[in-house]
């Protein structure tokens, strides 16, 4: 069934309804009914008009001197995020980083599933992992299919991701989640989205070094800077 989505919410304010849905997800399990949008802004870190922006795109939302219910703006961020249904995912090259994923139990809570995991390691292939058995990466194209997998994560070594991506793609992948570190080229209608903690770390050491040279910068009790998630783009090189 298709899921109805406004199509024209900007990219980086996607990134942002993710982070919402994160805060909202944890109050739910607290128990929380209401949170105001102060405080939501605050978890998130963001500023509260920022915030009521962000969520104008999914309608009226809030009651003023009330705030948001937590169990509906959950509800709607998770449907407009997609999330409403859960998405099998196949993952490619598991090794360390991609057997510490397939393994991290937030996955399914969150609306993605591991539904198959490939290798090229005979000394891999045939093991379970998160409960699955890692197949051979020769099976990739019957693999997705009976699975039926519309994301595919790549965690292979970057000399061999792009043939891997290619692959994914042509039997019907349409969206990929990268680790290695390598641009992707895909075309038209495929959506990557490339996570590059050291880009991250980067970008901690430059704010690190700014603050040691202007040390009157520092502001106590400074909320968290939430940008946009890693660069990513509809389609082409990246
Ligand atoms: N994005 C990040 O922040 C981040 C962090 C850590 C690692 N990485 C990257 O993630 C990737 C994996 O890192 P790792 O430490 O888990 O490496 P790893 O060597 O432990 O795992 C790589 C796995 O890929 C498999 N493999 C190799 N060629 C393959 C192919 N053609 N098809 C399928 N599987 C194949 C290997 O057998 C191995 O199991 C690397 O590219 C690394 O640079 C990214």
């Amino acid at each position: 069934m298709p899921e109805s989505r406004p199509r024209n919410i900007p990219e980086a304010t996607v990134a942002r309804l993710a982070v919402y849905l994160r805060v909202l997800a944890g109050l739910a399990d607290d128990g929380r009914s209401h949170v105001s949008s102060g405080e939501l802004a605050t978890a998130a870190g963001v500023n509260p008009a920022g915030l009521r922006k962000d969520l104008s795109h999914l309608g009226p939302c809030g009651v003023r001197g009330v705030g948001y219910s937590v169990a509906s703006l959950r509800d709607r961020l998770t449907e407009t995020l997609g999330g409403a249904r859960s998405r099998p995912c196949v993952l490619v090259g598991v090794g360390r980083l991609g057997s510490a994923l397939a393994d991290y139990s937030g996955f399914p809570g969150r609306g993605f599933e591991f539904v198959a995991l490939l290798d090229t390691d005979p000394a891999t292939v045939g093991s379970s992992v998160a409960g699955l058995t890692v197949a051979p990466v020769a099976e990739l194209e019957t693999v997705v299919a009976e699975t039926r997998a519309s994301i595919g994560v790549i965690t292979t070594p970057a000399e061999v991701a792009q043939s891997v991506c290619d692959r994914l793609v042509a039997v019907g992948v349409r969206s990929i989640l990268n680790f290695a570190p390598v641009a992707l080229a895909v075309p038209a209608g495929v959506d990557v989205r490339k996570v590059d903690l050291s880009v991250e770390l980067q970008v901690l050491a430059f704010l690190d070094q700014q603050r040691d040279s202007t040390p009157s910068a520092v502001e106590p009790n400074r909320v968290e800077r939430v940008r946009p998630l890693p660069s990513t783009a509809r389609a082409g090189v990246r």
